[in-house]
C-alpha cells in the first residue's frame, strides 16, 4: 500500500505508527530539467491553449527571422505559411489507421436526438430575434457556438513554415539552438526581439506534446557552399536535442537564411484574427520588411494570402552590443565578468568591461575601494570580500547614464507611416524622446497620437510595441494602457476620451525590456522611469495636437458665424427694403420730406437703383468682407497662415525701379537695391 494513501485510513494510521515513518510521496526530492519545467508551465511562455500556441509559434518564428536578417543589415523578406492538416490527413501522415466511431456516446461532442432538437429550436429562435433586430437597425451579437457546433474538428493540425533571408546558423550549432531550452545567441546586452533562448524550443515542445512530430530546420549561411538540414526533437527530461537527421546537403540556390518547419495542434478559427492582426502590426512597425503570409487548407474559401509590401528601403540602424553599466550589475554578474574577461588587472577590467568608466574614473574608484586594492592587482585574484566591496561601491557611486547609441528605435517617420496606414486619421502627432535609463539599461520611448480616422472605434485605441514586437495580449495591465487611460487628462488637450476616435501608438526599445513573463505580452506598470517616459511622450503628442485642434475649432466657429449671418440676409434685406420703399412713397407724395443723403437714397429706391437684390448683394459682400478681415486678424495673431502658398519670383533690379515689392494680404515687403 502507498504510504500517502495509508495515512488517509485509520487502519493505515495504526500501521504507520508501528513502522519508521516514510516521507509522503509528494515530498520526495526530484529535479526537473528546464525543458520539463517549461513543458509543465507552457502558459508562462505564451503557449496557453491550442489556438494561442499556433499564434505564439508564428510569432516566435517571425521574430527570429527578423532578428536574423537585421543582424546582417539585410532588408528582411519573411514568408510564413500555415497549412491546415485535417485529422484524417494527419493520421495517414503518421501512419495511424482511421477509426470509425463505434460508441458515439463516449465522445464529448455527442448529442442525443432530443438535445439536438432542443438546440435547433433554440438556434432558430435566436436567428429570428436577430433578423428582427437587424431590420430595426440594432446591433446584432455574434451567436455563441454551441457545444455541438464547436466540437468535432475545431482544433486541427497545422504545418507552420517560416522562411527568411537572414544570417542562417552555423551547422554545428543548430541542434542546440532548437533542441536545448535556454540556449541562444541573444543573451548579450543588445536590443533584439529574442532574449530568453526559449521561443523556438517552446514551439518544439508543443509539437512534441500535441503531434509528436520533430522540427525541421534548413539553413545556409553566406559563403557556405552547402545547406544544413536538421530534423530533431527534444529529450525533455535531459534537455538535450534528440537528432534524427543532421547533414550537409548540396546548395541548389544562392540563398542564405533559414527555413523552419513544424507541425503542431492549433486552432485557426479562434486565433485567425489575432494572427492576422499581429502580421499587420508587425508590418506597421517594420515597414522595411516584406512579409508574405499564407493560410492553406482543403477548403479554398478559408484560404488567405496577404502580402505586406515593403514601404521603405531605409532600415533603422542595427542595434549595437553594449557593455554593462556599473549600476546594473549584481555580485553574480561581476563574478561572471571577472571569469570571462581577457583583461589582466583591475584598472583595465573596470575601464573595459563597463560603460561610463574612463581610465581616470577607474583610478579614482580603485583609490576609494581601500588599501587592499591597487591598479595593477590581478582581477582574477580578487577575493569574494573584495568583489563585494566593488559591488557596494558600484551601488553608491555616481555614474553617467548609459547613452542610447546602442538602441535602434523604430523612428518617428516609421511610426507616423504606420499610424496613417493603419488608421487614416484626421490628424496625427508623433514624438521621439531621448534615451533614459532604468536599472542601468538605456531605453527610449517613441509615441504617436492620432484623432479620427476610418474604422476606428470611439475612445482610446492602444497599439503597443516593445523592441519592435507588437504586443497584443494582456493589454489591461500594460504600462502604456494604464498611462493612456488613467494619467492623461485628454480634456485639457481638447480631446474627448470617450467620444473621439483616439489612436495611441507607443514603441519602447531597450537592451532589456522588463516583460512580465517569458511570453513577452506586456510591460508592467511598476518601473517608474518607463511609466514617466511613456506619459511624457503621449503628452508631447497631445500638446502638438491641441494647437491643431484649437485652430480647427476657431475655423469652424468662424464658418458658423458666417453661415449664421448669411442665413439672415434675405429676411434682413426684405425688412430694410420694405421700410425704405414705404419711406420713398412718403417722400415722393411729399407727405414726409427727407433731406440730403436720405433723400438721395429714397430717390434711388423710387428709381429702382436700390432694389431688394442690390441690397442683398451688398449685405452678402459685407459679410464676406468681415469674415475675411477676421480671418486675417486670426492669421496675424496666431502667426500661422494655412492658406495655399504661392511662389514668388524676384525680378531683376534693372532699369528705373530700384526696388521690388512682395505683396501679401497682411504686409508689403519692399526690397531695395
Ligand atoms: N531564423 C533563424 N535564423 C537564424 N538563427 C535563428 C533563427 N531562429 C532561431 N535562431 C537561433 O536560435 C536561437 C534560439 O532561438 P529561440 O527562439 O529559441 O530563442 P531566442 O530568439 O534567442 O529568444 P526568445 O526565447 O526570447 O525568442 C536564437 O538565439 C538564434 O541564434
Amino acid at each position: 500500500m502507498e504510504i500517502g494513501e495509508s495515512s488517509e485510513s485509520p487502519e493505515g494510521k495504526k500501521k504507520s505508527k508501528s513502522k519508521t515513518p516514510r516521507k509522503p510521496k509528494d515530498s520526495v526530492l526530484k529535479q526537473k530539467s528546464p525543458a520539463e519545467f517549461f513543458a509543465d508551465n507552457k502558459n508562462i511562455a505564451g503557449f496557453d491553449n491550442p489556438g494561442k500556441c499556433l499564434y505564439t509559434t508564428v510569432r516566435e518564428l517571425v521574430e527570429n527571422a527578423l532578428d536574423s536578417a537585421e543582424s546582417i543589415s539585410k532588408l528582411p523578406i519573411v514568408e510564413i505559411t500555415i497549412e491546415e492538416i485535417v485529422r484524417s490527413k494527419f493520421n495517414s501522415m503518421i501512419g495511424l489507421a482511421e477509426h470509425e466511431r463505434v460508441d458515439e456516446e463516449l465522445y464529448d461532442d455527442f448529442e442525443s436526438a432530443k438535445a439536438r432538437e432542443k438546440r435547433l429550436a433554440k438556434e432558430a429562435r435566436i436567428q429570428e430575434i436577430q433578423a428582427k433586430n437587424a431590420n430595426l437597425g440594432k446591433k446584432v451579437k455574434e451567436p455563441v457556438a454551441s457545444k455541438a457546433m464547436r466540437g468535432r474538428g475545431e482544433t486541427s493540425y497545422y504545418r507552420v513554415t517560416c522562411k527568411d533571408n537572414g544570417k542562417g546558423m552555423p551547422h554545428d550549432d543548430i541542434p542546440n539552438m532548437f533542441g536545448r531550452v535556454l540556449s541562444g545567441t541573444k543573451y548579450g546586452l543588445k536590443q533584439t526581439r529574442g532574449k530568453f533562448g526559449l521561443g523556438a524550443k517552446m514551439a518544439l515542445i508543443w509539437s512534441k506534446m500535441s503531434t509528436g512530430l520533430p522540427i525541421e530546420i534548413t539553413s545556409s549561411m553566406k559563403g557556405q557552399n552547402y545547406t544544413s538540414f536538421c530534423r530533431l526533437d527534444i529529450d525533455i527530461h535531459r534537455n538535450i536535442p534528440h537528432i534524427h537527421v543532421h547533414e550537409k546537403q548540396d546548395k541548389k540556390e544562392r540563398w542564405h537564411g533559414a527555413e523552419i518547419q513544424i507541425v503542431i495542434e492549433g486552432n485557426w478559427t479562434t486565433y485567425r484574427s489575432k494572427i492576422l492582426h499581429y502580421m499587420r502590426q508587425m508590418a506597421v512597425i517594420t515597414p522595411y520588411a516584406e512579409f508574405l503570409f499564407r493560410f492553406l487548407s482543403d477548403a479554398p474559401d478559408k484560404n488567405v494570402t496577404v502580402k505586406f509590401a515593403r514601404r521603405t528601403d531605409i532600415m533603422p540602424p542595427v542595434p549595437l552590443e553594449t557593455k554593462y553599466h556599473p549600476s546594473a550589475v549584481d555580485l553574480l554578474l561581476i563574478k561572471r565578468l571577472i571569469a570571462e574577461t581577457s583583461k589582466q588587472n583591475l584598472l583595465q577590467f573596470l575601464q573595459h568591461e563597463f560603460v561610463n568608466i574612463s581610465k581616470s574614473h577607474a583610478e579614482r574608484l580603485i583609490g576609494e575601494m581601500g588599501p587592499d586594492f591597487s591598479h595593477k592587482m590581478l582581477v582574477k585574484s580578487l577575493t569574494s570580500q573584495q568583489i563585494v566591496r566593488i559591488h557596494q561601491l558600484f551601488r553608491q557611486a555616481k555614474f553617467d547614464d548609459p547613452s542610447g547609441d546602442c538602441l535602434s528605435p523604430a523612428g518617428e517617420y516609421n511610426l507616423r507611416l504606420g499610424i496613417i496606414k493603419e488608421l487614416h486619421p484626421d490628424m496625427v502627432a508623433t514624438y521621439s524622446g531621448s534615451a533614459q535609463v532604468f536599472e542601468g539599461h538605456p531605453f527610449l520611448v517613441e509615441a504617436g497620437v492620432s484623432v479620427g480616422g476610418k474604422d476606428v472605434k470611439q475612445g482610446v485605441n492602444i497599439f503597443r510595441f516593445a523592441n519592435r514586437i507588437p504586443l497584443l495580449f494582456e493589454q489591461g495591465a500594460d504600462v502604456v494602457t494604464r498611462t493612456a487611460l488613467k494619467r492623461i487628462n485628454w480634456n485639457s488637450y481638447k480631446i474627448n476620451q470617450v467620444q473621439d476616435k483616439i489612436g495611441v501608438f507607443v514603441s519602447i526599445v531597450s537592451t532589456k525590456i522588463p516583460f512580465k513573463g517569458t511570453g513577452k505580452e506586456y510591460i508592467g506598470d511598476d518601473i517608474s522611469e518607463i511609466a514617466a517616459a511613456v506619459k511624457t511622450s503621449i503628452q508631447q503628442c497631445c500638446t502638438q495636437l491641441k494647437s491643431k485642434i484649437l485652430k480647427r475649432i476657431q475655423a469652424r466657429e468662424q464658418q458658423e458665424r458666417k453661415r449664421n449671418l448669411s442665413k439672415y440676409i434675405p429676411n434682413v434685406t426684405g425688412a430694410i427694403y420694405d421700410v425704405l420703399k414705404e419711406m420713398s412713397h412718403l417722400h415722393a407724395s411729399k407727405r414726409k420730406r427727407y433731406a440730403n443723403e436720405d433723400a438721395e437714397v429714397l430717390n434711388k429706391v423710387s428709381n429702382h437703383i436700390i432694389t431688394r437684390e442690390t441690397l442683398g448683394e451688398k449685405l452678402a459682400q459685407h459679410v464676406e468682407q468681415v469674415d475675411y478681415e477676421m480671418a486675417l486678424e486670426y492669421a496675424t495673431q496666431s502667426g500661422v497662415n494655412e492658406e495655399p502658398r504661392e511662389n514668388i519670383y524676384i525680378q531683376t533690379l534693372e532699369g528705373e525701379s530700384k526696388f521690388v515689392d512682395f505683396q501679401s494680404p497682411v504686409f508689403v515687403f519692399r526690397l531695395f537695391q
